[in-house]
């Protein structure tokens, strides 16, 4: 059975899976669930994922959600030589990485998350000066973890860099990056070049980009 993926290209965790599977070229048939009609709350998607939540994973009779759970499946099952580098099985570099998900999670997509929420409920037009003091933080703690190391969590791609690179590219249009944040500026600048950002972010990133632009004043 192919493995299917449950997404909306506008979505930021959604393209981190699709960026995974487009960088890994696995098989896989994409399946679009329109959350403005409702898809993810029919009886047969809730059925599949309780959390009624974009990406989804679905692997024989197995489905898991959240796109950092994902991805770290994906990689470890399906990623072939590239798993040694993307979720490597040392523990201490696997912890570093989870800690960098775990990051994005609460700091990026998080925030940001919470504006995208506000902005759609109408409460705001614009990020208020916290929201975007949260997002700056956010940005000048990776600027840290990347003075230290090429990417992320470590001297190579992993899948935090792409966890990263989906809720970054979304985030930095509602608050840009400042470029004093030198090695986080030049890190983004790196992913943007890649073959598989490019496929499977760019339309996307488009599509959410339009989005927020019709509700910021
Ligand atoms: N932490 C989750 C977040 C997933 C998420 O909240 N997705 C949004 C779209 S960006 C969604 O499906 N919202 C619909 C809902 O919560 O009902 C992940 O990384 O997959």
């Amino acid at each position: 059975m192919p493995l299917k993926i449950y997404k909306l290209d506008a979505s930021p965790p959604a393209r981190a899976v699709m960026m995974l599977a487009e960088l890994l070229k696995l098989k896989h048939e994409a399946v679009d669930v329109n959350l403005m009609t409702g898809d993810h709350l029919t009886p047969e998607y809730l059925k599949k994922n309780p959390q009624h939540t974009v990406p989804l994973l679905e692997d024989g009779d197995f489905y898991v959600a959240d796109s950092h759970a994902i991805n770290t499946y994906l990689a470890s099952k399906y990623g072939g030589a590239q798993s040694a580098q993307l979720y490597p099985t040392d523990l201490q570099v696997r912890a570093t990485i989870d800690s960098r998900l775990y990051f994005d999670i609460s700091a990026i997509a998080g925030n940001s998350g919470a504006i995208v929420s506000a902005l759609l409920r109408g409460d705001i037009t614009s990020p208020t000066k916290e929201q975007t003091d949260k997002l700056n933080s956010a940005y000048e703690i990776l600027d840290k973890f990347l003075q230290k190391t090429k990417y992320v969590a470590a001297d190579h791609l992993t899948v935090a860099d792409i966890s990263l690179a989906a809720s970054l590219s979304s985030a930095s249009l509602l608050v840009p990056i400042d470029e004093k944040y030198s090695k986080l500026t030049a890190w983004f600048n790196t992913i943007q070049q890649e073959d598989w950002y490019k496929k499977a972010n760019g339309p996307g990133l488009e599509a959410y980009k339009a989005f927020v632009q019709s509700k910021l004043k």
